[in-house]
């Protein structure tokens, strides 16, 4: 894009058509006053249309609403943070979480955070790694856990054996933790004139106990002094304020709702609301006491602000014939207090026994409702969409009985039946009798969902009774299970995560370390000792290991600790694709060539294989992709090339008399990887790389890949065999 091009933006649109953002630190985010329609059909904005998707596609910039970049900002990230993404995909907050651990890096050098995205929906899992995968990041998994119930892989037995002695984590604790959970999505209604005819209360109301079940587990996981941000799109207090005054109230003194008005001070928002009434239906309720009787399963006393109510239905009960009494008259179906036994992950808790009241009162500052803290981002005061956030501060660990809640909840709803509830619920095409059936089928089977999932785990289940409508049994923490059968030495517990893994279509993840084939890569590409391999290869086929990604110390950390306690979390993706086996016969003595996805990583401790090319030179290979020896302008080059032995190399763009340890270390430097063939060096670099590299750094416009043949899997080095 010339300048010519932004001017007829601005001729356009105006002088502020793409302005900063004031409250985004460093000038880093940009914000474009025009509608995604003017910029797919307005002729002036073509080519700045084009330059935005095409930055967007090879990583350089993420296009999102502007609002939804503020959660993360909150987090107060440093780069050595642990820091768990409850509900990833797509991935733009997760993008930008990336950002902040990679912003200080040096070429070479990584980062010692660790960041884990995870989304329940296995497609939605895919979006998140293709959008990931542009920042080509070392430090991030993916994973596939439905967020309520993510697993914290602990080997300690309490929680004063987590940090007793131990160099490595004996647990998983985030220090910060983002928690975007689903919602009704009311905010996005600006753009998204859909949601005008979809939206109803119920689906808030639906989502309610999921998002405090998913954020419970959130608090859970969270290291003591961590932050938390809890956030949503939509503006329904029964999704925010609400699900925040649960947390408080069930977490007692353990968690503080913070104050950060002197943080990003140019953000304009909102404080929290600390009065609603509930809609059911199309009738308000002020109360509790005020839903009708038949209603009091899916209208939540958790969902009024009158901590009276909720308090009622919610306190924590160490007597379990109380418990039972009560939960009898509460509810039939929902009953959180149903269960009268959970046997839920107690590591990081402390012993103490708390009977508490869970009123959010305890949180309160002077006469103010703490749930002022909260923020809420309108869509008129700065032109955009909504948003609620509320950040979060853990003070100690949650006692025993928190824990207790936390786990007891976990299996209660099962997200796709809630989504169920948002998806299949169509308030236009559903009769007041059909909507009330179809929630209480929805209800009854979670309840059946619960039955089959302990039938299918196969648990010994202790008071257990076949009345579906007080469902009385021992709930056994999946990951307990799992831990303790590995533990027991069980073999068939290998080929159950291998069948699970299989099912779900994810590979397990294995440490690389035929040492044989890593000394030749290292050889071959004179790596140099200071670039650790050791330990940081990992690979997801047990034969062959096609692919080679190298991960950071970090990740490698919980991958230990995930392989001790018996492969709890589902890994999606790890790490970044550093070396593919090739299939040349052109007698490459390494069986693996370079991806340059992982290049920028490796390059600044490389010492062989690599050539340097004049800028005339590296634009051809770049524009025609195979060029014989014989054809390059400059002929030392051809004949440097000619001379090296076939397989994979380094190209590097070189202007001048450069000296290749400042090349090497120099973050400007422009390296692509390529394969030295018979009588050719041919590219291998993806098209959008490809692209991005002739038009902004030769200018040279003219070039379209789409219209290139043969090219879609040049990474398949089919091309070159
Ligand atoms: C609001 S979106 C997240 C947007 C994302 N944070 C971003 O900035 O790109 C909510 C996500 O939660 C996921 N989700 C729904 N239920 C979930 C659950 N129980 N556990 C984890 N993820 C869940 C959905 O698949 C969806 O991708």
């Amino acid at each position: 894009m010339t300048s010519g091009d932004l001017w007829r933006v601005s001729d356009e649109f105006g002088e502020d058509a793409i302005s900063p953002l004031t409250w985004y630190p460093g000038n880093l985010a940009w914000r474009l006053n025009f509608s995604r329609k003017q910029l797919r059909k307005t002729q002036a904005l073509e080519s700045f249309h084009e330059f935005l998707k095409h930055e967007s596609e090879v990583g350089n910039i993420t296009r999102q609403e502007a609002v939804s970049m503020v959660p993360p900002l909150f987090l107060n990230v440093q780069p050595d943070h642990y820091i768990l993404d409850m509900c990833a995909a797509p991935g733009s907050k997760t993008f930008q979480l990336l950002e902040m651990i990679h912003q200080s890096k040096e070429p070479g050098l990584l980062p010692r955070a660790l960041v884990i995205a995870n989304d329940f929906k296995a497609q939605r899992c895919d979006l998140l790694i293709h959008n990931t995968k542009r920042m080509c990041t070392a430090n991030l998994i993916v994973t596939n856990h439905d967020a309520q119930n993510f697993p914290s892989c602990s080997l300690a037995k309490d929680h004063s054996e987590i940090y007793k002695g131990h160099h490595k984590p004996q647990r998983l604790e985030f220090d910060c933790v983002l928690c975007d959970v689903p919602c009704s999505g009311d905010g996005t209604i600006r753009k998204n004139h859909d949601m005008w005819r979809k939206w109803n209360s119920s689906m808030g109301n639906g989502f309610h106990l999921l998002q405090v079940n998913i954020a419970m587990r959130g608090i859970a996981l969270l290291k003591v002094g961590g932050r938390m941000v809890y956030s949503t799109c939509s503006m329904n207090p029964v999704e925010n304020e609400a699900v925040v005054a649960e947390l408080l109230r069930r977490s007692g003194n353990s968690v503080e709702l913070l104050d950060v008005s002197n943080e990003l001070p140019e953000l304009v928002r909102r404080p929290g609301l600390s009065t609603w009434k509930v809609n059911d239906r199309g009738s308000w309720c002020q109360t509790h006491e005020d839903v009708p009787h038949d209603r009091k399963n899916v209208i939540l006393p958790s969902m009024f602000p009158s901590s009276k109510s909720t308090h009622e239905g919610h306190t924590v009960y160490n007597n379990l014939d109380a418990n039972l009494e009560f939960s009898m008259n509460f509810s039939r179906n929902f009953n959180i207090e149903e269960m009268s036994n959970v046997n839920c992950d107690t590591g990081g808790v402390s012993s103490s026994i708390s009977t508490q009241s869970l009123d959010y009162t305890s949180n309160s500052v002077g006469s103010k409702s703490p749930l002022s803290r909260c923020m809420r981002i309108v869509p008129h005061d700065q032109d955009g969409g909504a948003f609620f956030i509320a950040v979060l501060h853990k003070l100690s660990p949650l006692n025993e009985s928190q824990m207790f809640e936390v786990g007891k909840t976990e299996h209660l709803l099962s997200t796709e039946k809630t989504v169920g509830l948002q998806e299949q619920y169509r308030p236009d095409k559903t009769t007041p009798v059909e909507k009330l059936t179809h929630q209480h089928r929805i209800v009854s089977e979670v309840l059946d969902d619960n039955k089959l999932l302990f039938e299918q785990k196969n648990l010994s289940v202790d008071n257990q009774t076949s009345r579906g409508d007080n469902l009385n049994e021992v709930i056994m923490d999946p990951d307990d299970v799992e831990y303790s059968q590995t533990k027991s030495g069980d073999i068939s517990h290998r080929r159950k995560l291998d069948d699970q893994y299989k099912r779900k279509g994810i590979d397990p993840v294995l440490f690389f370390k035929d040492d044989a084939v890593i000394k030749n890569i290292v050889s071959f590409f004179g790596i140099e000792e200071s670039f650790s391999l050791e330990g940081c290869l990992v690979t997801r086929s047990t034969d062959n290991a096609r692919r080679i990604y190298y991960i950071s110390k970090s990740v490698q950390e919980l991958l230990e600790l995930n392989l001790q306690v018996g492969e709890q979390i589902k890994i999606a993706s790890v790490g970044v694709k550093m070396f593919e086996r090739h299939r040349s016969k052109d007698g490459c003595s390494c069986a693996y060539r370079l991806s340059y996805e992982g290049l920028s990583l490796l390059f600044p401790y490389m010492r062989k294989r690599i050539l340097y090319a004049s800028p005339v030179d590296f634009q051809k290979l770049l524009q025609y992709r195979t060029i014989n020896f014989a054809h390059f302008a400059d002929a030392r080059f051809g004949e440097e090339a000619s001379s090296l032995m076939p397989g994979c190399c380094v190209v590097v763009l070189c202007e001048g008399h450069q000296n290749a340890d400042s090349v090497a270390m120099d973050p400007s430097t422009i390296a692509i990887v390529c394969w030295r063939g018979k009588s050719t060096m041919n590219v291998l670099v993806s098209p959008p790389d490809r692209k991005e590299l002739l038009e902004y750094r030769f200018g040279f416009k003219a070039f379209k890949f789409e219209d290139e043949k043969s090219n879609n899997d040049i990474n398949g080095l089919d091309e070159v065999t």
